[in-house]
């Protein structure tokens, strides 16, 4: 299947000012490469400062990396200048973490939903009014009638990003950036924006690219997942397949973290990584070596690890393979 959003061995340095002479660089992304194929969905899964954010924002060009390339729908857009970029802003649309931050409050629901189609100059005002309510209707936020004239501060957490999600279903797009679209949602809404998120991938073969620090919902909800730490994509696989039989040190450890309604696992200590920041990647070899319980000196800490074909579609950027 040919892909429609590709990032090829993309890497991301960040300048940060340290005093008033000194400078550091933080590499946020570092030689990662994804492709997601229409009607896809591929989750992008690491904890905090593992650099899915900065991934996410590289995939909607929001950013340019420093190195690598951005394709999309065939065609290099990796130095595209914004005013060329119009095709992308429309076919391609991002749903983000905070639907509080997302939505502006002085807004009305309608205002909110009408706002792209003007600036994409699509329609007539009675035209733009009723694809809005018809948005409302398929984000299951019914009547619309009732929420057209209402502004967000009175709507839940999971209403706010239902009313995101209508807003980037407007403008017909191929694909959604979805960047931990649920993790500021109380726990009973979660699982039905997930499954809103299914069915609308069914109805409009929309492709997703899904950033979660959580292993299980990606596991639930995407075909493919690609773990990265610490800026790099450690392994990748399909997602049933890498649940099951995770091959990297660190996956093993997310997945060990997952919390299971076993009582028994009262019992059962969990295997704690420590957490380290992109800033402190100490060695020559695997960027895992301070952390990694199966670490061999001398030689994890020497040798840079290359991916590995563990099974179809299953890689692995491991040396104890
Ligand atoms: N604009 C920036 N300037 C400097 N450093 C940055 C910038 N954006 C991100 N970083 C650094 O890059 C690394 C990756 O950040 P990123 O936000 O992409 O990670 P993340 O996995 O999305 O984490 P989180 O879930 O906390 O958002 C972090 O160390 C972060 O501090």
């Amino acid at each position: 299947m040919t892909s429609m959003l590709e990032l090829r061995n993309v890497t991301m340095d960040f300048k940060t000012k340290k005093s008033m002479f000194k400078t550091s660089t933080v590499r946020a992304v570092d030689e990662a490469s994804i492709s997601v194929a229409p009607g896809e969905t591929l989750g992008i899964v690491g904890e905090s400062g593992s650099g899915k954010t900065t991934l996410a924002r590289i995939a909607l060009r929001l950013l340019r990396p420093t190195a690598g390339a951005v394709m999309f729908d065939g065609s290099d857009i990796t130095n595209q200048p914004e005013k060329q970029l119009k095709d992308l802003r429309r076919r391609v649309q991002g749903v983000f973490q905070d639907p509080f931050a997302s939505l502006d409050p002085f807004m009305t629901i309608g205002q909110i939903l009408e706002e792209p189609m003007v600036i994409h100059k699509i329609g007539d005002s009675a035209g733009r009014k009723d694809a809005a309510a018809r948005v409302l209707d398929e984000v299951k936020l019914r009547p619309a009638k009732d929420y057209l004239g209402g502004f967000t501060h009175l709507l839940s957490g999971g209403q706010r990003q239902r009313v995101a999600i209508a807003r980037a279903l407007l403008l017909k797009p191929e694909y959604i950036v979805a960047d931990e679209p649920v993790s500021m949602i109380d726990a009973s809404s979660r699982a039905e924006i997930l499954s809103l998120f299914s069915e609308l991938q069914r109805s409009h073969n929309l492709g997703f690219l899904y950033i979660t620090h959580d292993i299980a919902t990606a596991g639930y909800f995407c075909h493919r997942i690609a773990v990265m730490y610490l800026g790099r994509i450690v392994e990748t696989g399909p997602a049933r397949e890498l649940i099951r039989r995770p091959q990297h040190p660190y996956t093993q450890a997310l997945i060990a973290a997952i919390p299971t309604p076993d009582p028994q696992n009262r019992f059962r200590e969990r295997a704690v990584i420590p957490l380290e920041t992109a800033s402190s990647r100490v060695n020559a070899g695997c960027a895992f070596f301070p952390r990694c319980p199966k670490a061999e000196k001398g030689r994890c800490d020497a040798i840079k690890p290359v991916a590995v074909e563990v099974a179809a579609g299953h890689r692995v950027e491991c040396l104890r393979q």
